[in-house]
C-alpha cells in the first residue's frame, strides 16, 4: 500500500505536484493519468525518496522510503528505460543491484527468465533494442521480489508485441496481490489495464475513481444523425419527447432513443436521412475533457480557438431554437 497525504513540491514559483492525498492498493493496476507536466513523475519520484516533498509525505507500507530497510525488497521500480551502466553485461548490472541490496543472486536468474532475457544475459545492454532495455528495467525492478511496484510511462515507444507483454504483465503482479501502480499520459491504454484510476492535472487530483466507474460515467452512447431537413427532423423526434443536440458542422446527436426507432420515425415522417450511426464518446475523450483545463502545452491551432474541442463531437453546441 502507498499513501500520499499533502503530498506538495515546489520548484520555484513552480508547484509540480500540488496536495496530493490518495492511497494506492493491493490487489490491483493502478493506472496514474494526466496530461504531459501534469506531476506524474515529481510524485513517483518522491515515492522513491528521489526528490524530497516540499510538504506532506508519502508512505510505503506505512514508512517512509528512507526508513525502509532493503527498499528494493519492499518497492521496485522503472523510471528511465535505459538508465544503466553500458559497459556491464545485463546479468551483471542486476548482480550489482543484488549486491548492494542483499538480494540472493538466485533471483538474477529468476528475473531474467521471468523478463525473457536470458539469452542475452552476457550481452551489454547499450546494444539493447528499446523493448529489451525495457525489460532490463522491469527484471530490476522485480529484483528484490517487492510488494510493490511502480513503472513510469512504461509502454512509450513500444511495438505492440511489447505493449502487450508489459500490460499482461502488470496485471499477473497485481493478481499476486502486489500494488502496482503505473503512470501514463493515454486513457485508452490504461482503460485496458488499469482496475483503479488516479487521475491529476498541473498537479492537483482530479480523479480517484474505479475504472468500471469511470466508464459507467464518461462513455456517453448516442446516435448521429445526419438529414437536408434537420428542423422537420428535430420536430418529428420532439414528437416522441426526443431533444437532438445539434454539432458544429448541421450533424446531430439524439440520445435516449434506439437507431432502429429513429429509423422508423423518419421514414413514418418521410424525412431523408444520410446518416444513422450508433456513437459511443470514447473515454480518451472524456479523459481530456476533465485535464482540458490543465493542460501545459496546448498546440498552437487548439490554443487560437478558445472552446474547440481536441476530438469530433466531443462537445456539441446547442443551436437556437
Ligand atoms: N527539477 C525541476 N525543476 C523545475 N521544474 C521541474 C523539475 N521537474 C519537473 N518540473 C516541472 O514540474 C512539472 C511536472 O513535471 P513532471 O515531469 O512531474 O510531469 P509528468 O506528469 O511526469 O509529465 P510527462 O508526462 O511529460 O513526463 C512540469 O511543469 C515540469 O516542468
Amino acid at each position: 500500500m502507498i499513501e500520499l497525504r499533502g503530498l506538495t513540491k515546489r520548484y520555484g514559483d513552480k508547484t509540480a505536484v500540488d496536495h496530493l492525498t490518495f492511497s494506492v492498493r493491493p490487489g490491483v493496476v493502478t493506472g496514474f493519468l494526466g496530461p504531459n507536466g501534469a506531476g506524474k513523475s515529481t510524485t513517483m519520484r518522491m515515492m522513491l525518496g528521489l526528490d524530497s516533498p516540499t510538504s506532506g509525505d508519502v508512505h510505503i507500507d506505512g514508512k517512509r522510503y528512507d526508513q525502509l530497510r532493503d527498499p528494493l525488497n519492499h518497492i521496485g521500480a522503472l523510471l528511465e528505460a535505459k538508465a544503466v551502466h553500458g559497459g556491464r553485461s545485463a546479468y551483471n548490472h542486476l548482480l550489482c543491484m543484488a549486491q548492494a541490496n542483499n538480494i540472493p543472486k538466485k533471483r538474477i536468474g529468476t528475473v531474467l527468465d521471468l523478463v525473457g532475457l536470458s539469452d542475452v544475459s552476457k550481452k551489454r545492454p547499450k546494444g539493447f533494442s528499446l523493448g529489451m532495455g525495457q525489460r532490463l528495467g522491469i527484471a530490476a525492478a522485480l529484483l528484490g521480489d517487492p510488494k510493490i511496484l511502480m513503472f513510469d510511462e512504461p509502454v512509450n515507444g513500444l511495438d505492440p508485441e511489447g505493449i502487450q507483454w508489459i500490460r499482461n504483465l502488470m496485471k499477473h503482479l497485481a493478481s499476486e496481490g502486489r500494488t502496482v501502480f503505473v503512470s501514463s499520459h493515454l486513457m485508452s491504454e490504461m482503460a485496458l489495464t488499469a482496475e483503479h484510476l488516479v487521475v491529476i492535472g498541473r498537479g492537483k487530483l482530479l480523479a480517484d475513481t474505479s475504472m468500471a466507474d469511470f466508464i459507467a460515467k464518461n462513455s456517453r452512447s448516442f446516435v448521429r444523425v445526419r438529414t437536408p431537413q434537420p428542423e422537420r427532423m428535430r420536430d418529428v423526434l420532439g414528437s416522441v419527447g426526443v431533444m437532438p443536440v445539434f454539432e458544429q458542422d448541421g450533424g446531430m446527436q439524439v440520445e435516449g432513443i434506439e437507431p432502429a426507432r429513429i429509423g422508423e420515425l423518419a421514414a413514418w415522417y418521410q424525412v431523408v436521412l444520410h446518416e444513422l450511426s450508433p456513437q459511443k464518446a470514447s473515454l480518451e475523450e472524456a479523459f481530456m475533457q476533465l485535464t482540458a483545463e490543465s493542460v501545459e502545452y496546448v498546440a498552437r491551432d487548439q490554443a487560437s480557438q478558445p472552446g474547440r474541442q481536441p476530438d469530433r463531437g466531443a462537445k456539441p453546441v446547442r443551436r437556437k431554437r
